[in-house]
């Protein structure tokens, strides 16, 4: 029998010489370690193409070089040495080499009051490039949160107050009687609308750290908003909850500053940009709000 060669088009010459940007294979699947947990990822992997005259990358040498990413702890060293890999296995084609892990991380949340806790999902990418030589990594994650309109909550005291002085007036005041309205459908006459929330954050780490940030990101954002959605609920929880979003009135505007004021101090954040959106129950649109630092050069 004869051994046939099989063909290899990559290896030809191209027909319209060109250099590429970006080559490679979108949504693979793979699990990836993350927090030591195995979490299902969708991985985007590419170099440039910068010989213009190669027809083609080799695509199953990115494939292959993503299964150190199966068993190792996600860390910023180990998506250098898989980005290294794609460049070795493309010498003489690819200066730059790129990946995307997709995935939503997992986190244990506690409740406010009880002693309970339950499992909150974050959308997360992480970017991690090498490009002559330069190795950076960069974080996209979404927050969810509660947000109280500070207007409304303005307007709805003020109707409160009406009432008041309707159901009041002319009256000697009495403790007993004042603290049975405060109680009273009456003494609640309107509500602020509220709605939920999503800050999504887009990080610059510096390139010489050691972990990902992921927990304390999500910690700092979290605290700074003071009013995460939450897991498992009890009335206590949702009674503090309510505490919680009446102390934290907050406008769009209002979310943006104190997220970009919180992650300038989180340690390994060199450039952010947030946006933050607000799904309004007043409207059907939504409100939004974005902000960006970077830290200045030293
Ligand atoms: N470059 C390229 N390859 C593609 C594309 N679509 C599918 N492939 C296939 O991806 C497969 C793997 O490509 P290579 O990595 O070059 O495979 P190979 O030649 O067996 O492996 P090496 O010997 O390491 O080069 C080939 O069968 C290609 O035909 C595409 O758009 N571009």
């Amino acid at each position: 029998m004869n051994a046939l060669t099989l063909p290899d088009i990559a290896a030809q010459s191209a027909r319209q010489a060109l250099p590429l940007d970006w080559v490679g294979m979108r949504g693979i699947a793979l699990p990836v370690v993350l927090e030591s947990q195995r979490l299902s990822a969708r991985v985007d992997a590419g170099v440039s193409l910068d010989d213009g005259e190669a027809r083609g990358i080799h695509m199953s040498r990115l494939y292959l070089a993503l299964e150190a990413l199966e068993q190792r702890r996600l860390s910023p060293a180990l998506l250098h040495q898989v980005l290294k890999g794609f460049l070795v296995s493309h010498q003489g084609l690819s200066a730059c080499a790129y990946l995307n892990i997709h995935t939503d991380l997992l986190l244990k949340r506690p409740a406010l009051v009880s002693p309970l806790a339950g499992w909150k999902s974050y959308p997360t990418t992480i970017s991690a490039s090498l490009k002559q030589q330069m190795f950076h990594v960069e974080l996209r994650l979404e927050v969810p949160y509660s947000s109280t309109c500070p207007c409304s909550a303005a307007l709805a005291r003020q109707l409160i107050q009406q009432q008041f002085i309707d159901d009041f007036a002319n009256k000697a005041l009495q403790h007993a009687d004042v603290l049975a309205w405060l109680g009273s459908t009456k003494g609640i006459v309107a509500t602020p609308h509220s709605q939920r929330s999503y800050a999504q954050l887009h990080l610059h780490l510096d390139n010489f750290i050691d972990e990902l940030p992921l927990t304390a990101i999500i910690d700092d954002a979290e605290a700074a908003l003071g009013t995460a959605v939450q897991t498992a609920v009890k009335r206590p929880d949702e009674q503090a909850f309510a505490l919680a979003n009446g102390q934290n009135l907050m406008f769009c505007e209002d979310a943006a500053r104190r997220l970009n004021l919180a992650l300038q101090r989180t340690p390994g954040i060199k450039q952010l940009h947030i946006r933050v959106i607000h799904a309004e129950s007043l409207h059907a649109h939504d409100a939004v709000a974005e902000s960006s630092w970077h830290r200045e050069q030293q």
